[in-house]
This record gives structure tokens, C-alpha cells and sequence, in this order.
């Protein structure tokens, strides 16, 4: 069996001439000199000593790296503890990497890739079997092992044509207009229900809700025309809440408003389709845009013209790198039985190793063995592969698993997909 490429080499320590260093969020100065860095990589204005203050409410508790270069800050990289909702609602500590930035000046000498290596050894020194990351740019990340997880489509309907259908789920539930920051604590309960039940559903921490919840902290916030409404099930237990923004316009006498759909959660179906009639029918509203939805949006499914719904965009979204793959794989949950030899290949990274996975109706066991693998893939493509999102067929025809056999491909297919496509609903 030829072995799939693997990420580049991943040696022990920083760069030469590099030095990564723990930066104090309490030492305002640190702060500022570290702040300038993801604001500079981000295109972002320079922060100003309130945007600090704000960022330093926001970060307390993360860890922050710096990237020295000759004395200077010119790296940054941020990371926290969070949760993931792996397939059959399992959910388990993940480590979330962000404000991942390098000076121009001081480019492609490794700086990135001495935070990372630090902070990845780290993590897995702390016993987190994961590390998950959104990309701004899809060649960085697999180097270092991650895999592209789940994605995100983009959706917009025409409001002209958007009648649901007679069978849409319907219950006796109502759907209320409210202030967002009165209600946060319902916000909150449904976002933990649904995050809970879903592969890829993200912990959102308080600094998540004082952000959207504080007009004008970062644009696309949730800000002054931007409304929310909360739904209630048969019992009067929150259900589903919509927050959307609508932007006014027209031509001549005739309105082309649009409502953009900012976050829409819902625990149940019903809770689901109430949400989704009330923004398909704002009255002046022409077109609704959803994006950072699921692929499998449900929308389509309840109009009786499926085509006013168009997914017009699409993209990967949450990458997930394996740090230990006995505890990241025993930790999910598997629909089908099955038993899979699999060998990883992260070339002085911690996932390396062969393990058989034994799937049955009691439950998953994960055991390091010297058996010859049935697959064998790299550290990125089995963080693509966990949370059962990435068909491993799709995988085995790029190039990217190798079986030993013909059986072996549907059986690790078989095994890995999940039970709904996974998705995550939160930017961090
Ligand atoms: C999780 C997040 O925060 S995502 C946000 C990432 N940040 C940004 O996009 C901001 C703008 N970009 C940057 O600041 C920088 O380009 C970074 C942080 C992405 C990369 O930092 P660098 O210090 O230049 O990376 P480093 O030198 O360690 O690169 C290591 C390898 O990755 C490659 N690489 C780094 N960035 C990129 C990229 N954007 N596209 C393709 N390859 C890249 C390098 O070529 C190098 O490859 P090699 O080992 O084969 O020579």
C-alpha cells in the first residue's frame, strides 16, 4: 500500500531565530504591542487604547503567544479551552486557535509554525485530544494537521415565491419580539441545546454574547436595525430565537428591501420552521440572505416552491486537528458497528500511530496495535474525517486515504459518516 503524503515534517521548537513567548494580558503594554499584530494581518485600524481595554475584557483567560524576531513582537496567535459536539451529541474539550497573525515584514521565516508547534504541544500536554481552528486561507492550516471539518453555505430566498408548505412541521408554540440583551439567558439555553445535539456545534463563551450583544464592537455585529425574536414551544420553554437585520431600499415605489438572517437556532422542527416562516414573510422584504447556514438547510424542504431557496455560496468552515487519536476517535459516537485498523501518519506530531477502532452496540473501543492498517491516511485528512462530514471514499478518490483492499473503503465510509451533516454555527 503507498503511504499518503503527509504534512511537512513537524520538528520539535520554534524556527531558527525565532522565540515564542507567553504574553501577560494583564500588562497593557504587552497587550497593545501583541494587539497591533492580528490588527495589522487582519486589515483592521490601528487599535486604540479603548479597542485594547475591549480586547482585553474579551481575551482574559485566553492564552496568548507571541512571535519574536530579534527582539521584536512581529507574531500572534491566541488560543482557548472550548467544547465540540462530536457525532451522537458526545461532546468534548477542544482547544480553539485564533488571531493567528505574522507581520509582513517578517513573512514565511517560520513564526507561524513556532506559535503553532508551541501551542499545539501544549494543548495536548493539558490532555485535549483536539484543536479546531476557521482559516482565513485553506492552504495554511494542513501542514499542521488540521483537516477541513464542516461547511457553510450561504442561502437567499425570494420572498415572493416562499409559501410553506401544508406538512411543514407545525405545533401551538409563538414566535415574540424581544430585546436581545433582556432575553440573553433564553438565548444562551437554546444556543447550548442545539449546540449540544449537533456534530460541530461550538461552546459559545459570555464574551460571545458581550460581543454581539454590544452595538458597534466589530462590524457585522448586531447593531441597531438588527431585531430578534424569540420563539416559544406549546409549554412556553424558548425553543428557537432569530436575530436578523434588515437593510431598506427600493426601486422607485417599489421595495427591494433584504433581510439578512444573523443567527437563527432552534431545538426542535417546529421551533425550526416558525423561524423560518416569520423571516420569509416580513412584509416589504424581497430577499433573505442566510449565510454560515448548514449545507442541509431544511428551508428548501418546507416551500412549496423549493427553488426560491438558492444556496449561493458554500465554503469549509471549522478545521479539526487530532492530538491524540485513540481518545479523539473513541470519543465519538458511531451509528454503524464495524472494526477498522487505521493508520495515521503526522510526522513528529502527536496523532501518529496505528489503532484499531472497534465500533459495536455497547459502545467504541480504541486500542493502539501493530496489526497492518486497512486505511492508512494523514493527521489532516482524519481531522476531516471525524466529525462525519467527509465521505472516506470521497477521501480514498483524491488521493488523500489508501486501502488495503476494495472492502475497506466503504467499510471506513460506512463507519465515519454521521448521522446528520455536522455544522457550527459560531465565528471565533
Ligand atoms: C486561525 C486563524 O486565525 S486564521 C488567520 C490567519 N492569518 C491571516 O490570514 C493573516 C494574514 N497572514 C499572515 O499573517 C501570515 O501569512 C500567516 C500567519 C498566515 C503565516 O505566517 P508565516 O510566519 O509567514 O508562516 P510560516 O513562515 O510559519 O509558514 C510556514 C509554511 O506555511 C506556508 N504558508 C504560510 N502562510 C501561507 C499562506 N497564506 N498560503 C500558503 N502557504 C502559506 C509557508 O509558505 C511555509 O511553507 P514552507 O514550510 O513550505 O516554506
Amino acid at each position: 500500500m503507498t503511504q499518503p503524503r503527509p504534512p511537512a515534517p513537524a520538528p520539535a521548537g520554534p524556527a531558527p531565530g525565532v522565540r515564542v513567548t507567553d504574553v501577560d494580558v494583564e500588562d497593557v503594554d504587552e497587550l497593545t504591542r501583541w494587539a497591533l499584530v492580528p490588527a495589522t494581518g487582519f486589515m483592521e485600524p490601528r487599535p486604540s487604547a479603548e479597542d485594547v481595554a475591549k480586547r482585553q475584557r474579551r481575551v482574559r483567560g485566553h492564552r496568548l503567544l507571541g512571535g519574536v524576531v530579534g527582539g521584536r513582537l512581529v507574531g500572534s496567535l491566541r488560543s482557548f479551552d472550548t467544547e465540540l459536539t462530536l457525532p451522537g451529541a458526545r461532546v468534548v474539550p477542544a482547544n480553539a486557535v485564533s488571531s493567528v497573525a505574522v507581520l509582513p515584514t517578517h513573512r514565511r521565516r517560520g513564526v507561524l509554525t513556532s506559535m503553532m508547534r508551541t501551542d499545539l504541544a501544549r494543548a495536548r500536554e493539558r490532555g485535549q485530544a483536539l484543536a479546531v481552528l476557521i482559516a482565513s486561507e485553506a492552504p495554511i492550516y494542513g501542514r499542521y494537521g488540521f483537516g477541513a471539518a464542516t461547511e457553510e453555505a450561504t442561502w437567499t430566498l425570494d420572498t415572493t415565491s416562499s409559501r410553506l408548505r401544508e406538512d411543514a412541521p407545525a405545533d401551538a408554540g409563538t414566535v415574540e419580539l424581544v430585546e436581545a440583551a433582556a432575553v440573553r439567558a433564553q438565548l444562551q439555553a437554546v444556543h447550548d441545546g442545539a449546540r449540544r445535539a449537533r456534530a460541530g456545534g461550538l461552546r459559545r463563551e459570555e464574551r460571545w454574547w458581550d460581543l454581539v450583544l454590544d452595538p458597534g464592537a466589530v462590524s457585522g455585529a448586531w447593531d441597531a436595525r438588527t431585531r430578534t425574536v424569540l420563539r416559544r414551544g406549546p409549554d412556553g420553554t424558548p425553543d428557537g430565537y432569530c436575530t436578523y437585520t434588515t437593510t431598506e431600499s427600493s426601486r422607485g415605489r417599489v421595495s427591494t428591501a433584504q433581510l439578512r438572517v444573523d443567527d437563527l437556532t432552534a431545538t426542535t422542527p417546529q421551533a425550526l420552521r416558525a423561524l423560518w416562516e416569520l423571516v420569509a414573510s416580513v412584509d416589504l422584504v424581497r430577499t433573505v440572505r442566510a449565510a454560515h447556514r448548514p449545507v442541509d438547510e431544511v428551508l428548501p424542504w418546507l416551500l412549496r416552491d423549493p427553488r426560491a431557496a438558492q444556496r449561493t455560496g458554500q465554503d469549509d468552515f471549522l478545521w479539526v486537528r487530532v492530538l491524540d487519536t485513540a481518545a479523539a476517535l473513541g470519543a465519538r459516537g458511531y451509528d454503524a458497528p464495524g472494526r477498522l485498523v487505521l493508520r495515521v501518519h503526522d510526522e513528529g506530531g502527536p496523532a501518529a500511530g496505528t489503532v484499531l477502532l472497534d465500533a459495536g452496540a455497547d459502545g467504541v473501543e480504541v486500542t493502539r496495535t501493530d496489526a497492518e492498517p486497512d486505511v492508512e491516511l494523514a493527521a489532516d485528512a482524519l481531522g476531516s474525517l471525524l466529525l462525519g462530514g467527509v465521505d472516506a471514499a470521497l477521501l480514498a478518490r483524491a488521493g488523500r486515504l489508501r486501502a488495503r483492499d476494495g472492502a475497506a473503503v466503504p467499510s471506513a465510509a460506512a463507519l465515519f459518516r454521521g448521522a446528520e451533516v455536522p455544522w457550527c454555527a459560531t465565528e471565533f
